[in-house]
Formats: C-alpha cells, sequence, structure tokens
C-alpha cells in the first residue's frame, strides 16, 4: 500500500484525484465504482468537482455509511450528497427496514453491481476527532467484522445511533482511498494515524491490500505532524 500525504487545498485536490480516477476506470473498466462519506465530504468533492466536466452515467455511487433515516431527514447522508451535486446517481439504502435488514438490502445492491468481492475503485472518506471513519468507531465490534459487507450498527456514539455502514474487507479491497480530514479538532487523532505505525484509530486500520491511500489535509487537521 502506498500513502500519500497532502497539506492545503482539499477541494482542488479532492476533485482532481476524483476526475483522475474515474477518467482511468472508465477506460480501462468501462465504469467507475466510488463510495462517499458524510459529514464535510459532499460538500468538498461538490467544490471540487465543479472544474471538471464528468460523465457520471458510467459512475457507480454508494454510500460508505449511512444513517437509517427517511432520504430526505437532515440526518440523511444520501440527502446531502445529492444536495451538493444533484446529478449524483447515488444509491440509496431503504429506510424503511429494520438495520439489519437494511444492511442486508444495500448489501444485495452492493453484489448486484460489484459482485460477490466487491472491489471500489476509489473510497472517499472523513475522519472524526475520534478517530472514526464510515461507521467504525473506536473499540466497536464492528472493526472485527469479517465476514458482512455491509453491517448494522445500533448503538453508535455519534448521534443517529442506527447506521448501515460499509466494512473493513470491502474498504480494504479497494484501488483507492482519500481521507479528506479539515479542522483543527483532528489534530491529535491526524498525528497518530500518521505517525504511529501501530495506530488502532479506525482510519489507520484502512490498509488496502493494494493500492494507494491520499490523506488531504488542511492546515488545521495536519498541524500537529512533526514533517
Ligand atoms: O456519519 C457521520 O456521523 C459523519 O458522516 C461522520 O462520519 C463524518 O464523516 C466524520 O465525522 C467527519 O466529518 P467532517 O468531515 O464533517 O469533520
Amino acid at each position: 500500500m502506498t500513502v500519500n500525504i497532502h497539506i492545503g487545498s482539499v477541494p482542488e485536490r479532492l476533485g482532481q484525484a476524483v476526475y483522475d480516477a474515474s477518467q482511468q476506470a472508465i477506460r480501462e473498466r468501462g465504469q467507475f465504482s466510488v463510495a462517499i462519506s458524510g459529514g464535510s465530504l459532499p460538500k468538498l468533492l461538490a467544490a471540487g468537482l465543479k472544474s471538471y466536466d464528468v460523465d457520471v452515467g458510467k459512475w457507480n455511487v454508494f454510500l460508505a455509511d449511512e444513517r437509517v433515516v427517511p432520504l430526505d431527514h437532515d440526518d440523511s447522508n444520501y440527502r446531502e450528497i445529492r444536495f451538493r451535486i444533484p446529478s449524483l446517481p447515488v444509491i440509496p439504502i431503504d429506510p424503511s427496514l429494520s438495520s439489519d435488514e437494511c444492511a442486508s438490502e444495500y448489501t444485495t445492491k452492493l453484489v448486484e453491481k460489484l459482485g460477490e468481492s466487491p472491489k471500489f475503485d476509489m473510497l472517499l472518506l472523513g475522519l472524526g476527532p475520534d478517530g472514526h471513519t464510515c461507521s467504525l468507531f473506536p473499540g466497536h465490534s464492528l472493526l472485527q467484522e469479517k465476514t458482512k459487507l455491509v453491517a448494522p450498527i445500533t448503538d453508535s456514539p455519534k448521534p443517529p445511533p442506527t447506521r448501515v455502514t460499509l466494512t473493513y474487507p470491502v474498504l480494504n479491497a479497494a484501488r483507492a482511498a482519500v481521507f479528506v480530514v479539515t479542522g483543527a479538532s483532528k489534530a491529535d487523532v491526524v498525528l497518530d494515524i500518521i505517525e504511529n505505525e501501530e495506530s488502532t484509530f479506525p482510519g489507520a486500520l484502512v490498509k488496502l491490500s493494494e493500492g494507494t491511500v491520499d490523506w488531504l489535509f488542511d492546515e488545521a487537521a495536519a498541524s500537529k505532524l512533526s514533517k
């Protein structure tokens, strides 16, 4: 796994990374499969993609994690991504289901598009101040999930508590991951993830079997890094 660190110009680098990966994937495989997180990422992605003419008709867009709430709810990642980039063909969860059924149904959608062993071209991930990514929280048993591709969680420490999330077997099979990390509240966790090889924060456990992890930091998030 190759790891690259970039500090500054977050939306620009994000837009360029996604555009380049999408062009390459479509050229080589005829489609671009991407998983997108919530938080500030959709807004930064919208800003970054503004300068590019992207053909989203060949994109498979999944949610890296989602809150099990109606699709028009303020907490819905689907709603936020579609609000920021209306053209993106994001595949939604079915929030009328229980969390278990919702995760199974989203797994079915994933397998239909990407097969039994999904390999995303790119993951677009956030990082919480507690080191969580997707809905994989520090110390949670879901960090050990080895079988499910999409897992339910009903005790998320960050509200809302009921969610579904991609698991490490799917994340670590991806061809590339881009973490988008902004703000001083992340500086301590960023220091640990980047400079401690033994870091156990959920973001640090995204270790792609093959491929590249790019960390895009703003100055504040990178402020405690030594180099
Ligand atoms: O589901 C959630 O609660 C959020 O989507 C969350 O996982 C977010 O992605 C990170 O906390 C980073 O958020 P920011 O990029 O907004 O700091």
